[in-house]
């Protein structure tokens, strides 16, 4: 759980109001560690029952967040599993909470379930081929994540001395090629996915999403989904990933892939040095950069050969 904005009932009543809900009950989401999230029951004026949740936003401000409520809109538009925003009565999908932007969503049904199989590396390969293939000419230009590596480039000298410089290589390697032009999640972590039933109910936080490699975003996944608690690559979980993407229509070179799991891993190591988004934290508020340590480890050797 994180929140770095705490609201009170009558506040979170207020916002609610204004877009024809009456608040019931609400806590803190419990996964998370860059917004403050609050999964919410109320009323809709029907008296019917209405599963909410209000996102407020603590490092983008309203412009950079237009995009991602384009992009969530027109994705759900297209049968994925994402929560559209909601409007309020004066038809705006952004509000300003505490001084913050906020959006309010439905709440997708749903758990998160840690537990990996099989079948669910292969559903999550699937979803991420249907992802892949989304059209992208009506979305407003997402942030690129190329300028994001750029900046987490600064944190290259918090590593080790017998990774830096390898690290700073793969890196320059890396931005140096053009970026890709595929819709991607860029955060697919076991902890931005819901299940129900064992099929996959809702994809959440797409605030990592850009345009680049589709085997960048396999790279992200993999380095979450099918590793062991030591950060070795599970070679069957990968693989039956793998089949289900590839069954969904999805390409990939399989170089590009092995370059991009040291990139992923790197990416997630230094953001996870660099810290959380503020000090102050009702909750989890960071994750333990070592597991990308270990992943690195790993993911180096094999492009080394
Ligand atoms: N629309 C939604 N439906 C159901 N649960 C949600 C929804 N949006 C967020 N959550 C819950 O809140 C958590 C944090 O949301 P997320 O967007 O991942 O925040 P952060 O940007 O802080 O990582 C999610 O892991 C999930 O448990
Ligand atoms: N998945 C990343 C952190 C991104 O934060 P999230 O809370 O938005 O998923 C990591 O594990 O480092």
């Amino acid at each position: 759980m994180s929140v770095y904005t705490p609201l009170s009932h009558s506040q979170l009543a207020l916002v609610l109001d204004s877009y024809g809900y009456r608040l019931l009950d609400f806590r803190a989401a419990s996964h998370g560690i860059e917004n403050s999230t609050f999964l919410i029951e109320a009323q809709d004026r029907h008296q019917q029952p209405a599963p909410l949740v209000l996102t407020i936003f603590e490092t983008l401000d309203h412009d950079a967040l237009a995009p991602y409520l384009v992009l969530l809109g027109h994705l759900a538009e297209q049968g994925l599993p994402v929560p559209a925003p909601l409007t309020d009565h004066h038809g705006q999908d952004q509000i300003t909470v505490a001084g913050k932007p906020a959006v309010l969503m439905p709440r997708l049904p749903g758990e998160h379930d840690f537990a990996v199989d099989l079948d669910r590396c292969r559903q999550v390969g699937a979803l991420l081929a249907r992802l892949h293939r989304c059209d992208t000419g009506a979305l407003l230009a997402l942030p690129d994540e190329r300028r994001r590596l750029e900046t987490l480039a600064t944190q290259l000298n918090q590593l080790p001395d017998d990774h830096r410089e390898g690290a700073r290589a793969l890196l320059s390697d890396w931005q140096a090629r053009p970026a890709g032009t595929t819709l991607i999640h860029g955060d697919l972590f076991r902890d931005n996915l819901l299940w129900q039933q064992g099929r996959i109910s809702a994809l959440l936080d797409f605030y990592n999403a850009c345009l680049d490699y589709p085997e960048y975003d396999l790279a992200v996944t993999l380095n979450d989904w099918c590793v062991d608690s030591n950060g070795k690559p599970v070679a069957a979980r990968e693989q039956a990933l793998l089949e289900g993407y590839r069954e969904h229509g999805g390409q990939l070179d399989d170089s590009l892939l092995l370059e991009a799991l040291a990139v992923a891993a790197l990416r997630f190591w230094l953001s996870r040095l660099a810290g959380p988004v503020s000090e102050y934290s009702e909750g989890q508020g960071s994750k333990d950069p070592e597991e990308f340590a270990r992943i690195f480890q790993w993911r180096i050797g094999a492009l080394a050969g």
